[in-house]
């Protein structure tokens, strides 16, 4: 049966983490949209034109292992703002949710424009200073050279590009149940999601 899970939140609050945990538990398939978009603007840095990288997007970009830095996010924040490259990975994000297994959906419009009707909405968020805490310590752990400072001062720019653009802004959905994990560690986090599906699911 069909069951979307849909969940938007700013950058680095912890929707990954609680997507990957929720399609595991429930046997769902999980999408990262953020790759998309990430993906989109690698190939926009190495040269090429937005809109039609964003309609010529295959497997292999989403494959790339270059996605996770800090460039691929604010390259995502940049072309993000266009309304031809979000029209173009509408539909791969729209079939995705309808999997047979279910889908969980993570990103910054999935509530409010790609599956405006699943099952569950949760909005992820949690205080800026605290999100790039987590990004910075995830990305040393990585080995990337990065600095504290640097992370908040691209936390805070990818949510003002996101929450402030014309086409699709970040905004929590007014039926999207806030989940603020500031004071949560990952388990208990994951544990108040997990609680929400299972509720919708019928226990
Ligand atoms: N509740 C939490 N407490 C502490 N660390 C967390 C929590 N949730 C997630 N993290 C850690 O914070 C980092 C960012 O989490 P995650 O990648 O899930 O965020 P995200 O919202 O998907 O980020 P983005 O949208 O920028 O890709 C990861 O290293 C993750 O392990
Ligand atoms: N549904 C989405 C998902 C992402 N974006 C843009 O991509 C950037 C990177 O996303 P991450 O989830 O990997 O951090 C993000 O900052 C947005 O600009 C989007 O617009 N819509």
């Amino acid at each position: 049966m069909s069951f979307t899970v849909a969940i938007d939140g700013p950058a680095a609050s912890g929707k990954g983490t609680i997507s990957r945990a929720l399609a595991a538990r429930f046997g769902m398939r999980h999408l990262d949209t953020g790759l998309l978009y990430r993906a989109v603007g690698a190939r926009v840095d190495a040269g090429e034109e937005a809109i039609a990288a964003a309609r010529t997007l295959t497997p292999e970009d989403l494959a790339r292992d270059d996605l996770r830095g800090p460039a691929a996010a604010s390259a995502a924040s940049r072309v993000a703002v266009i309304p031809e490259v979000r029209a173009a990975l509408l539909d791969f994000q729209r079939s995705f949710a309808r999997a047979p297994e279910g889908a969980v959906l993570d990103g910054r419009d999935i509530c409010t424009v790609i599956c405006p009707d699943a099952e569950v909405k949760l909005y992820v968020t949690a205080a800026p200073e605290i999100r790039a805490e987590r990004r910075y310590a995830e990305l040393v752990a990585r080995g990337m050279d990065v600095t504290r400072e640097g992370v908040l001062k691209d936390v805070l720019a990818r949510d003002a590009r996101d929450m402030g653009r014309a086409d699709a802004p970040l905004v929590a959905a007014p039926d999207a149940t806030v989940l603020d994990t500031s004071e949560m560690g990952i388990e208990e986090a994951v544990a108040a999601a997990v609680d929400l599906v299972a509720r919708a699911r019928g226990g």
